[in-house]
Parts: structure tokens; sequence; C-alpha cells
């Protein structure tokens, strides 16, 4: 993209927050663990999956409403939980909360934020409907209410983990997605070097006494010892309880109604095990290739996992999501909604609360227009994405070239 043209792909936004940021925020949000092997994977998968389109199907009609736990959303479209959003811009979370409640699309917001939860919602709360007008038979009701979910990393103070548990419930987030893939932190090697929570932020949901110090820089003991670890890393060691088990899925659903997803799920053993942990939700995951690097692209993973759950919870997808086309091929394989991770980063970066909005409405268009090209299976009605199917795909062979 020249340096002057107007931004019209999420790659383009990727290029101007880069420009945008400080060093140590991009890295922060650009890393993946180690080779970033899982990291690329994620979006190269997509491309090895083709769309077989229909033609002659009368496609002026095409609708994307869907819904996630019984809840209304304009789009299959929400942003992932992402931690520390105020490196991104002033508002953070803040402003993506407003972005996705004014759009009518679910919002994921991390445990880590730099905003408390509270104050999330209250940002959040009766933000009118997304100025710009939609054809009438796209309008959402205006009595639908944002979907916001509250991510949760399980705290081995059981006590620090309940009170954001009551204080999520108590300022209407609907679900809680627990997050299972980071029993410790997988090493991202520019936050190793150096990285540092500038000093006038906060984790906003913690206290001192509730979470041990604040300090997330890299550590450096002495001047002639290298950092082994992140100080992210060394947090999330300290306070994050590595003994987790399914077992811990009953205790939470013990102390709070609200319906439990698991983020983090790849195979469908695991799948089985959280349908049998009673949860409503999984979240076909690999936070972003940042964690346990050489594991499956999540669009691999993600047809095992829906066989497995089979109908009995409801199965998102994040990771790697890039273009609407990367959408429809999630749905195709029998994801209700996918989640999008660093493109909403980049959208605050840019511009805020309207480059949040900027980035969704960027996608929900390249989707609408990706199942309008693509056709559909029947000949009669709207569009719809229960009309989107895995014959509608098939895959690139994979050239070795060994
Ligand atoms: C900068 C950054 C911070 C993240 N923080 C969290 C977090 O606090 N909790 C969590 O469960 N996942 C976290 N994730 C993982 C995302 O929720 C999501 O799984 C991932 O970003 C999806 O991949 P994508 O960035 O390619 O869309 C984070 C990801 C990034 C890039
Ligand atoms: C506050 C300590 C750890 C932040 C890590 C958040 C996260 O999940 C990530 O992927 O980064």
């Amino acid at each position: 993209m020249a340096a002057t043209g107007t931004p019209v792909s999420l790659s383009d936004f990727e290029k101007l927050a880069e420009a945008r940021l400080s060093r140590n925020a991009w890295d922060y949000y650009a890393s993946g663990a180690d080779d970033m092997l899982t990291l690329r994977a994620n979006q190269r998968a997509f491309s090895r999956i083709r769309i077989k389109p229909r033609v002659l199907r009368d496609v002026s009609a095409v609708d994307v409403r869907t819904n996630v736990l019984g809840q209304a959303i304009a789009s299959p479209i929400g942003a992932a939980p992402s931690a520390m959003q105020r490196m991104a811009h002033p508002d953070g979370e803040e402003a993506s909360a407003r972005a996705c409640a004014s759009m009518r699309l679910p919002m994921i917001l991390s445990s880590w934020s730099t905003t408390s939860l509270e104050d999330v919602a209250k940002a959040a709360a009766n933000v009118p409907k997304d100025s710009v007008p939609a054809p009438a038979q796209f309008q959402v009701r205006p009595d639908i209410k944002p979907v916001r979910w509250f991510q949760l990393y399980v705290y081995k103070d059981r006590a620090v983990t309940r009170r954001l548990v009551e204080r999520a419930a108590a300022a209407g987030y609907t679900a809680l997605a627990v997050t299972v893939d980071t029993p410790l932190l997988g090493r991202r090697h520019a936050d190793i070097r150096q990285f540092k929570l500038p000093s006038y932020l906060r984790l906003a949901n913690f206290d001192d006494a509730d979470s041990g110090k604040q300090n997330v820089g890299t550590p450096h003991t002495s001047s002639a010892e290298e950092p082994r670890d992140s100080g992210l890393a060394v947090y999330v060691a300290e306070q994050i309880d590595p003994t987790l088990s399914w077992n811990d899925i009953a205790w939470l659903r013990s102390i709070t109604h609200l319906p439990i997803i698991v983020k983090g799920v790849l195979t469908a053993e695991d799948a089985d095990l959280a349908v049998k942990a009673g949860v409503s939700g999984v979240i076909v995951s690999n936070h972003g290739g940042r964690q346990l690097d050489g594991v499956a692209a999540t669009i691999e993973a993600l047809p095992e996992v829906v066989e497995a759950v089979a109908g009995r919870a409801e199965v998102y997808l994040d990771g790697g999501i890039r273009r609407g086309s990367d959408i429809f091929k999630a749905i195709a394989l029998g994801a209700r909604s996918v989640f999008i991770g660093r493109p909403i980063l980049w959208g605050l970066a840019y511009n805020g609360e309207v480059g949040v909005r900027t980035i969704l409405r960027l996608l929900e268009d390249e989707l609408k227009l990706c199942m309008a090209l693509a056709g559909k299976s029947f000949d009669i009605g709207c569009q719809t994405l229960e009309d989107i199917t895995p014959g509608m795909l098939s895959y690139a062979a994979v050239v070795s070239r060994l």
C-alpha cells in the first residue's frame, strides 16, 4: 500500500498500525510464540481452502444475522479478548466495546484489560446503533442487547477468581469465556527482550492486593544477566493456576449462573470433555499462535471439534481471520461465529472506536460479497448463513517442496 493510499483491506490497516504504534506495543501485539509457525499457519491454512461457487442463483438478498447463546447479533463476527488495549489507543477497551455494541456484534473483554470491566460495561451501555443506515431487511432490532462476554483467567487465589466472576455478572456480562490454553505463557521473543506496560497504564481489574505487584515489564536481575522470561510470563507463572483441570469447570459452574465457554480447544477429545463438563460453547483457538507453537491452524482443527461436539454446544473459531472469505470458510466448516484478535488492535491504533468499526464493517461487507459471489445451494429465498455448507469448499493440493 502506498503511504498515502486509502486503506481497503485488513492488511493495509495492519501496516498503518505498525507505523503508528510504539515498538513495545507493536511487538507485544504482533508476536507469536517461538518460531511463530502456528501464527503463520493460521492464515495460510485458510488460503489452501477453495470456495466452489454456484452461479445464476439470485443472490440479491444476503442475510448475515445470527445468534450466539440465544442472543441476536448482526453478523457472525466478534472481538476476541486481547489484553492491554489502551497501548493501542487512549480509549482502549471502551472504544472496542462501543464499536461492537453499536454494530450489535459480540465482544469478549480480557481479564487483563487496561480499563475495569465495570467501566467498559458502562461505556458501552445504551450505545446507539451505528448511524450508517442498513437496508431495511438487515436492520437489527433496537431492543437487541449488545453481547458482551468476560474472558476469565483462573488465578491461583480462588478468592480473586470468584470476585472477578461475581463482578462480571454484576456488570451485565452474559457469559464467561475461560481461557484454557495458558497455564503458563508462551515464549514471545520480543517480549522477553523487552516489554513494558507503560507506567500510566495498569491491569485495571485488579489492585495490588488482588494480584500481586503489577510489574509486568521484562525483569533484568542484574546488568550482567540476560532476561530468561518476559515480565508477562513471570506474572502468569506467579498468579495463574497451572493445576486447572476439567474439575474446575464444575467449580466455576457452582459459583455462577453465567454460561461457560472454554477458549483454546483444538482436539475432538477435549471438545467432548468440554461438553461433558457442561459448557455452553467452545472456542477453537490457539491463542493467535502465541502459546504452543507447532499446533494446528484453527481452521484445520475446526472440523474435528465440530464433529465431536455434535450440536451439544456452540462452536466458535478465532485465529488468522483476515478476510470475509475466511469467515465464510469457518461457517461452512461448522463455526457458529468467529472472533478477531489483532485486527481489532489495528483498528484501535488507526482511529479508536471508529477504527474498530471500520475493521468490523470491512469484514462484514467482505463476508456479504463473498456469500453473494459464492451463490447458494438452493434456488429460493434469501441467502443466509445456513446456506453455507461444507460442500461449497474444496481443498488445494499441497505441493511438497521436499
Ligand atoms: C495482543 C494480544 C493479547 C491477547 N490477550 C488475550 C487475553 O488476554 N486473553 C485471551 O484469552 N486471549 C488473548 N489473546 C488471544 C486472542 O483472544 C485470540 O485468540 C487471537 O488473537 C486470535 O488470533 P488473531 O489475532 O489472528 O485474530 C490475545 C491476543 C493478542 C494478539
Ligand atoms: C498480564 C500478564 C499476561 C498478559 C498476557 C495476555 C495474553 O493472553 C496474551 O496473549 O498476550
